[in-house]
């Protein structure tokens, strides 16, 4: 659908897979000390990143893991186990390196930038957080559209400029989030995009029982049967059932993805965010790694939609980035490998 009037996103110019970087990396994975194959999928997983960066022996030094918050209008519905103010609450958590992102982000050496891009409550915060508010929360998708195509547009925008403002050499970035009510957003988005039916992709998300599971799904169907949604206008989706923290990460992983810096998605969230990208340019589908299968119904699908198969199956569902921040150290090892170890001729190792 065309939106004549209607204000539009500058363009990405998200580059296609460097194929002689792929295959001096594959040719290397042949000459290592080891039988050939023999490190399986960390093989494949170095040699696409060789692809992304351009380099056939990258190195993942200067991860980076962005955690971006907002808070959701649709929580007046009943649709979370908890209450938004807890939302402001973990942006001051993150803030003092309390959450269990700041930790794992740690673990994997990656610094773990925290974005404010629409936070209803109050918190102190300090220097750690970067405030880049579009409003204190979106709109309640079930009344009417989570939020207007202008600031659908805005939010990406602040993806884009934390990329460049923030993280421009970072060599790969793991998106991260903070929402409560954000899993209602995400199962709208997914079913939006891939069409799947909003009961195979709606969960528990922080914890709600059986009754405010059936809220969430009736919500989710009504506010899609409300709605005109065009699913091949990633902008169009985040505006009618989206959250701002939502559009920013698919603001990042767009401008990511034009810079060459591989993305590592997270969870259910994180995952409709990159659905969203897609949406907006599928090009971005050549940047995106997976980490973690979450327990949220519904991350199956966007995998399958979006090409990944996840890394591991930990029972994770906590967002903020943790399982993206996990799996940077996989692909940091397959990377180190692809690049320190020797080949049969250098070790004087017979074939
Ligand atoms: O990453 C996931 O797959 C995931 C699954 C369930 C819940 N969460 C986190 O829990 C919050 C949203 O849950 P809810 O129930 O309020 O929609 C939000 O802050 C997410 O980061 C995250
Ligand atoms: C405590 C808490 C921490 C979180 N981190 C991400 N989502 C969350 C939801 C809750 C409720």
């Amino acid at each position: 659908m065309n939106h004549p009037e209607a204000p539009e996103l500058m363009e990405f110019d998200i580059p296609p897979l460097d194929e002689s970087a792929m295959d001096r990396a594959r040719e290397r994975q042949d000459q290592l000390t080891k039988p050939p194959g023999s490190l399986g999928r960390l093989e494949e997983l170095s040699v696409r990143i060789a692809g992304m960066a351009g380099d056939p022996t990258p190195s993942l030094d200067s991860p980076v893991v962005v955690t971006m918050a907002a808070d959701h209008g649709v929580v007046e519905e009943g649709v979370s186990a908890f209450p938004q103010s807890v939302t402001a609450a973990m942006v001051e958590n993150f803030a003092h390196d309390g959450a269990g992102v700041n930790a794992l982000a740690r673990t994997a050496g990656a610094e773990n930038i925290i974005v404010d891009i629409g936070v209803a409550g109050d918190y102190d915060g300090n220097d750690r957080v970067i405030r880049k508010p579009i409003a204190a929360g979106t709109a309640n998708l079930a009344n009417g559209p989570a939020m207007s195509r202008e600031e659908a547009i805005e939010a990406v925008e602040v993806g884009r400029e934390v990329v460049a403002d923030h993280a421009p050499d970072a060599d790969v970035i793991a998106l991260g989030d903070m929402g409560i009510g954000n899993t209602t957003a995400s199962a709208a988005v997914t079913a939006a995009i891939t069409g799947a039916d909003p009961a195979d992709v709606t969960g528990r998300g922080s914890g709600i029982d059986d009754e405010g599971l059936d809220r969430k799904i009736a919500v989710i169907r009504r506010a899609l049967a409300d709605r005109e949604v065009d699913p091949e206008d990633g902008v169009d989706v985040l505006r009618a059932v989206g959250g701002f923290e939502l559009a920013g990460l698919a603001g990042i992983a767009l401008e990511a993805s034009s810079r060459r810096i591989p993305v590592v998605v997270d969870g259910f969230i994180t995952g409709a965010a990159a659905l969203s990208a897609w949406a907006i340019d599928e090009r971005v589908s050549h940047y995106l790694l997976p980490s973690h299968r979450s327990v949220e119904d519904g991350h199956d699908v966007q995998h399958d939609a979006l090409g990944l198969e996840p890394l591991f199956d930990f029972g994770m569902r906590l967002g903020e980035g943790t399982g993206a921040a996990v799996a940077i150290g996989i692909y940091r090892g397959a990377c180190t490998a692809l690049r320190e170890m020797a080949t049969f001729e250098e070790a004087g190792i017979p074939t």
